[in-house]
């Protein structure tokens, strides 16, 4: 799914690898080879511009920790961008006691197939399915349909050459009554090209029969065409969730990472096959982390979110005071241990500094002496003379040895930040500050 696209994207992050700092001149070219691959794999021009964009404020906006080196903010950065991209949270059909489902498309987007998928999928959910072949024109089309149906063991009901929509409307509901069928899934008619009758046709047979869901069913291997069918049927027909089939084909990926943006719709399944069992839900975190090829990117993703690491942008090293300091190990303590963090990352076989991870305890020590001093020296640590350290030991009940620790700590992590700033736009906490 998506080879080529993966590849280019795995290829442009990994430039980034392996350094530590990254610069300016870096990161746009990053973005710039990001940008290319998502043209290449046929993703409409604004969305690609757009999510460009999103990556660059992101990664730009994200306070870059120490462990974590900038290749993998931007990963993680790249892959919420397209998790949203794809639709962000999975979506789903709404279902309730009765329903009827339509399923549009051209002819040859796999229409019917899908049709079929859909009634096995939710027959294994407990649901009572009944197929209808809506074609009036193309007895054709109906036969797939009765084919398809056997084999799922799902009962279809066929229209009649140029049946009206009210009689369908009266059959439907007649079969389904006496049959206690409570998912109605319609495969209407196909044609080679959006023309006006069939829209009329469609639009006809929807107001007949009212249906729940009209699910549009795109041929994913069409790239950037699809989604103009899209909008067309859209416009006519009104279209309330996706389908994109064909994936496992060697589709390039423009229709997913496009169709959320263009068409404003969910996508709800994937086609994967073209056996009747070859249909899943979508889901926009799992592709993402497939399309970068790491499933676990996901939870790292997730991880750094949660630990609020990107609220805060990094304050200069002249206003950094203990507080601060405080928090930082804080959001270190949040994310957990490190160790297993990088873990998480393919091809990261970093050693971690020595005595990394905090842990609670020692953090709780570290947090009384902060919290026993006083707003001044917080903030300017220089002023803890010996006896002012040693009230700070006894009001935290901690040692004087530990307040020593705690403030040299932080007068070194200032000293790094210093050097760091002057390399500002090149180094590390430069680069990734607004
Ligand atoms: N590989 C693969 N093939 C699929 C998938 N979905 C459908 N197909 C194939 O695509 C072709 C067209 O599918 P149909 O279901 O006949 O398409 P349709 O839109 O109903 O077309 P008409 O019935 O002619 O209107 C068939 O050969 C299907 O087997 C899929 O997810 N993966």
């Amino acid at each position: 799914m998506f080879q080529q696209l993966a590849a280019r994207l795995q290829e442009a992050i990994d430039r980034l690898r392996g350094r530590g700092r990254i610069t300016e001149e870096d990161l746009k070219g990053t973005l710039r080879e990001i940008r290319r691959a998502l043209i290449e794999a046929d993703v409409n021009l604004e969305v690609a511009r757009a999510f460009v964009e999103e990556v660059r404020e992101r990664a730009l906006g994200r306070k870059v920790l120490e462990s974590l080196t900038p290749a993998e903010v931007v990963l993680a950065t790249v892959y919420e961008a397209l998790k949203e991209a794809l639709g962000g949270e999975p979506k789903h059909p709404q279902l309730k006691d009765r329903n009827v489902w339509f399923l549009v498309g051209l002819q040859g987007s796999g229409k019917t197939t899908t049709a079929a998928k859909l009634a096995l999928y939710y027959k294994g959910k407990g649901r009572r399915p009944l197929l209808v072949a809506a074609d009036t024109q193309r007895p054709a089309a109906r036969e797939q349909l009765r084919v398809l149906g056997e084999k799922v063991g799902v009962p279809v009901l066929e229209v009649q050459d140029g049946e009206s929509p009210e009689s369908i409307r009266r059959r439907v509901e007649e079969r389904a009554r006496l049959e206690v069928r409570d998912l109605v899934l319609v495969d209407t008619a196909g044609r080679l090209q959006i023309d006006e009758r069939l829209m009329e046709e469609l639009v006809r047979l929807k107001a007949a029969l009212r249906p729940d869901e009209v699910l549009l069913v795109l041929d994913a291997m069409t790239g950037q065409e699809a989604l103009s069918v899209a909008q067309a049927f859209d416009e006519r027909v009104g279209v309330t969730g996706l389908v994109l089939t064909k994936l496992d084909g060697d589709a390039r990926g423009g229709a997913a990472l496009s169709a959320r943006r263009v068409t404003g719709k969910p996508i709800y399944f994937a086609g994967v096959s073209e056996r009747p069992e070859g249909l899943e839900p979508f889901y926009p975190d799992r592709l993402a982390g497939r399309i970068l090829g790491m499933g676990d990117v996901a939870t790292l993703a997730e991880k750094v979110r949660q630990a609020g690491l990107e609220a805060e942008a990094p304050k200069s090293a002249k206003e950094l005071t203990l507080e601060d300091f405080l928090k930082q190990m804080q959001n270190l303590k949040r994310l957990g241990s490190f160790s297993e963090l990088l873990k998480l990352l393919p091809g990261v076989g970093r050693a971690l500094p020595q005595g990394f991870q905090v842990d609670e305890r020692a953090f709780k020590r570290l947090e009384a002496i902060v919290l026993s001093m006083t707003p001044e020296e917080r903030k300017d640590p220089r002023i803890l003379n010996a006896s002012r350290r040693r009230r700070i030991a006894k009001g935290s009940g901690t040692t004087v040895q530990e307040v020593n620790r705690l403030v040299k700590a932080f007068e070194e992590t200032k000293a790094l930040m210093k050097s760091l700033e002057r390399r500002k736009g090149r180094g590390l906490m430069g680069m990734f500050r607004r």
